[in-house]
């Protein structure tokens, strides 16, 4: 999407440099700092220090990856080899291994001298892909708010409440939950979107950010607010991105999207998720007990970033010295909390049978 009117996705590989270059997010939205990535450890890097994030993005982060590799040795033990490095960045969000499976798949039965131009080839089309599922994605949301914004008094918004970042700087572009929420305002549909901060890295701050410069109005708050908004009637719908989801219709997100969902069943309030069809994981029934959960750096919940008075980015603690801290990065949204799920083929009821009406490659052979 725009940046200050410039078009950007979140990754582009430099031809003339022969390097992928990554908007490195932990500036945002202070800083708009883009670099390269030079080597399979800044790759790793980049995805464990979530430079680079969100689901959809750490996999074809992890293609290019897988390619850089292929470049400088593009033996079976390096294409191994790179897989290990990558995979074990980060555990939830199923995309990274998707992507490393699709990689493994394609390459592994080329000769190693035809592997490094076709494993840039896939890293583009991964990337390709996931700019137009998102695309569609937003299409079929775009129905959902048209649908809404039918019941309301001309001029008044549909009001969408979001958690975290399931945006096009977590995506290679247009983003999942935003998608719609962007289609929708560029169709002349008012909305207003509530931003929840989402401690402890904030991630809101990344979707208030874009939402600026895509002029979408919202108003940015405390994660705490979201049930107080829904219990005074100033929510329409709750629009979340996924990590993982499984294929009876749980879906694991960013720690906290569980008690708004919470808040939106008890207010009878719809609650999607918008994901692409790689996001879910057809191996994996009940998320709570099978999905593993990443615990970050506690230091990321005992400090805070942020930009001091004299405009320096800084890292702050707020925590009392030696309190001891957790940081369990996502939790599970079992799928009776779930009105539907928004993908690229269309919008299903969180349940295996319509998941499997989208989706039929996936039913499991008898
Ligand atoms: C389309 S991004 C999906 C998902 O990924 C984010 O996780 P993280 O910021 O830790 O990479 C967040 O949970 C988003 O909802």
């Amino acid at each position: 999407m725009k940046v200050d009117g410039t078009h950007y996705r979140s990754l582009w590989y430099d031809h003339d440099e022969a390097v992928l270059k990554i908007i490195d997010q932990r500036w945002l939205p202070h800083k708009f700092v883009v670099q390269a990535v030079p080597t399979l450890e800044d790759y790793a890097a980049a995805i464990k220090e979530m430079r680079v994030r969100g689901a959809p993005l750490i996999g074809a982060t992890a293609a290019y990856g897988v390619a850089h590799q292929m470049g400088k040795d593009a033996s079976d033990a390096s294409l191994d080899h790179a897989r290990d490095v990558l995979i074990q960045t980060r555990p939830t969000a199923i995309n990274l291994k998707w992507a490393l499976d699709r990689c493994q798949a394609h390459l592994a039965p080329l000769a190693p001298s035809d592997r490094a131009t076709a494993a840039l080839q896939l890293a583009h089309d991964i990337s390709d892909e996931d700019v137009e599922i998102n695309r569609m994605i937003g299409v079929h949301g775009l129905d959902l708010i048209r649908k809404i914004a039918a019941d309301k008094a001309d001029g008044e918004p549909v009001r969408i409440l979001t958690h975290c970042n399931a945006g096009w700087i977590a995506t290679v572009d247009w983003g999942t939950a935003t998608s719609p929420m962007y289609q929708a305002h560029d169709a002349g549909i008012p909305v207003h979107i509530w931003v929840g901060e989402t401690r402890p890295r904030n991630q809101g701050v990344l979707t208030a950010w874009e939402l600026g410069h895509h002029g979408v109005p919202h108003t940015y708050l405390t994660d705490n607010a979201g049930g107080h908004l829904m219990q005074h009637g100033q929510v329409d719908m709750v629009l979340v991105g996924v990590d993982r989801a499984t294929r009876q219709g749980d879906i694991c997100n960013k720690i906290g999207t569980y008690l708004k969902a919470l808040a939106a069943h008890d207010n009878d309030i719809p609650f999607y998720a918008a994901l692409p069809s790689p996001t879910i994981d057809w191996t994996v029934r009940d998320g709570i007990a099978e999905i593993p959960i990443e615990e970050r750096d506690h230091r990321e919940t005992t400090h805070i970033w942020g930009r001091n008075d004299e405009g320096n980015v800084e890292q702050v603690q707020v925590s009392p010295d030696g309190t001891p801290a957790g940081n369990p990065a996502f939790d599970v949204t079992p799928a009776r909390l779930v009105t539907g799920l928004i993908t690229e083929r269309g919008i299903a009821k969180a349940n295996e049978e319509d998941m499997l009406r989208l989706f039929s490659e996936h039913r499991e052979a008898v």
